[in-house]
């Protein structure tokens, strides 16, 4: 049977060619010649961590094939502006609609409800998409670098490297950020020679849904102190954030336990805002 990511890429194979019948690729160029200028991704997580504070890239998710329905009253615009108050230095949109019931609408509903740049959360494999992430709305494009890798007999699984670098220079071109995902230090390798990108470490196995901090742990040991990377996927408790954090982790994706909170942008404060005292302090 073949794995989740696998099942997810052949479908998008099919959503692009069904979509490109719809609209070109030629069209969305001609539309994004009269978009204005994207909100800088990366410059937002600098300038957060350049105050010495962690940078969190909030996810809005309705669902995921791991855990099912993870927030049945969903509004993308209501969301954005509960992590907006909550302190939130990035938004992460889900796109995908048959695996993660998201909408590429929801990308330009959460950008009109606050100021926060977006990531186009999907499985980008194709010029089109990028283009399609830059009409939407989006600031930045997710490139994960399991989506290139074919396996082959023997168990070696070789990277279409030509293709990352490919998709993150179209989308440089047209002002877009890229978080390029690694899971292991094969691809953290690859990522590392690709032309400047963010580093995102998933904590989650997408071909079996298994999930350890330890990943980002060890990954940021080969990355050195240097090098900033997110931590994405798993991250729950303030002890999550404390582990992490002490390792010299300080910018971090976080969805479920966002998701699943009555005020995400409230949970967002309470695992990562600095302590409010119980009493007033004395004059
Ligand atoms: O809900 P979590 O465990 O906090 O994870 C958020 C985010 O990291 C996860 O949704 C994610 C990371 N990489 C992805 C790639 C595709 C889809 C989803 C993801």
């Amino acid at each position: 049977m073949p794995d989740i990511l696998h099942r997810i890429l052949d479908r998008k194979l099919e959503e692009i060619a069904e979509r490109s019948r719809k609209r070109t690729m030629d069209d969305m160029a001609a539309q994004i010649a009269d978009l204005g200028e994207t909100r800088g991704f990366v410059a937002a997580i600098d300038a957060r961590l350049y105050e010495n504070k962690p940078a969190v890239i909030a996810e809005v998710k309705k669902a995921s094939p791991s855990k099912g329905l993870i927030r049945a009253d969903f509004d993308p615009a209501a969301i954005a502006r509960s992590y907006e108050a909550g302190g939130a230095t990035c938004l992460s949109v889900l796109t995908d609609a048959d695996f993660f019931q998201g909408h590429e609408d929801y990308v330009g509903q959460a950008r009109a409800a606050c100021n926060l740049p977006i990531l186009r959360k999907d499985f980008i494999i194709d010029e089109y998409q990028v283009y399609e992430a830059r009409v939407i709305g989006a600031d930045c494009i997710l490139l994960i670098v399991s989506a290139f890798g074919s396996k082959y007999g023997d168990g070696e699984v070789v990277y279409d490297e030509s293709r990352l670098t490919e998709l993150s220079l179209l989308a440089a071109e047209l002002d877009l950020d890229v978080l390029v995902e690694v899971h292991n230090e094969e691809e953290l390798e690859i990522a590392l020679g690709m032309p400047a990108p963010l580093i995102g470490v998933n904590n989650r196995n997408l071909r079996t849904f298994e999930t350890s901090l330890g990943t980002s742990l060890k990954l940021k040991d080969r990355v050195g102190p240097d090098t900033a990377i997110v931590a994405e996927s798993g991250i729950h408790t303030t002890e999550d954030v404390r582990t992490l954090r002490e390792k010299g982790i300080h910018t971090f994706l976080v969805g479920e336990a966002f998701m699943r909170a009555a005020d995400p942008g409230a949970e967002l404060q309470k695992l990562f805002g600095t302590h409010v005292p119980t009493h007033p302090p004395k004059h």
